[in-house]
């Protein structure tokens, strides 16, 4: 098959709470793109390890759980969910207990590999002429060809305020406490706090979220229009 039959590549990497998801979903609907959001397939396979009782810190184990991972996650912008099996996950995996453990699961390589290989395929299999790829590594790892690759960066500050905003469960002070240990914990793994060569930063500090799908749209459109 030749390149041009695959959807157009537009990688998103950032740290937590740098707006990734919300821009990418919001993005993928505006050019009429599907979106992946890879972070979940991380957060889901945490999931199934928690429900199968296995110990998140034994690498070997969690190598092996994913035999049975059976996992499926919706690409349309408006129709998200995440399954694993017959189970709905899509809001089990947001839960602090998931996010507690994932850092655990996302530095075993077997697990890297075998997930990246899965986002390759269903990226490739969307049905829209593009899809909006979000992560830590899309940039770098799983898609370090494609057509668009951006950083969505903002300060610590403004994502800590972002995502304590949306958790009401919790105080501000231990959600920025567990975002940045989570960062911290994923910087050992992946780059994703500064950009590699040929990535585009967008610093949505100082934008509001119209904005920020704004800028972004700007990046794709630039680039495909340089092709
Ligand atoms: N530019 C922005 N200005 C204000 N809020 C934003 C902006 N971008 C994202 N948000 C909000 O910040 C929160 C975290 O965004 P999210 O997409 O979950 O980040 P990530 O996927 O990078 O962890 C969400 O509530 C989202 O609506
Ligand atoms: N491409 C990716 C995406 C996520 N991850 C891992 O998955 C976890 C959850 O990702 P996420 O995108 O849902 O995290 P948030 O930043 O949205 O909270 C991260 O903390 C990483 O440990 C990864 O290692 N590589």
């Amino acid at each position: 098959m030749s390149k041009h039959s695959y959807p157009l590549f537009v990688a998103i990497d950032g740290p937590a709470g740098s707006g990734k998801s919300s821009v990418s979903r919001a993005v993928a609907r505006k050019l009429g793109y599907g979106y992946l959001d890879t972070g979940a397939a991380y957060r889901a396979l945490a999931w199934h390890v928690l429900a199968q009782h296995i110990d998140a810190q034994d690498a070997d184990a969690v190598a092996g759980a994913l035999d049975t991972f059976d996992y499926t996650i919706g690409t349309e912008p408006d129709a998200y969910f995440v399954r694993v099996g017959q189970t709905d996950v899509t809001d089990a995996i947001r839960e602090p207990q998931i996010s507690a453990v994932v850092s655990a699961i996302a530095r075993v390589p077997a697990v890297r590999t075998h997930l990246t290989e899965l986002f390759r395929t269903i990226a490739r299999a969307v049905p829209q002429p593009g899809v909006v790829v979000e992560g830590r590594d899309i940039t770098t790892v799983v898609a370090p060809e494609a057509e668009v690759r951006i950083l969505l960066t903002a300060t610590e500050e403004a994502r800590m305020a972002r995502r304590s905003a949306e958790i009401s469960t919790q105080s501000a002070h231990t959600v920025a406490e567990q975002l940045r240990s989570r960062d911290r914990a994923d910087s050992q793994v992946v780059e994703f706090m500064s950009a590699a060569d040929g990535v585009t930063t967008v610093d949505s500090t100082h934008l509001d979220f119209d904005q920020t799908i704004d800028a972004v749209v700007e990046v794709i459109n630039t680039a495909r229009n340089s092709q």
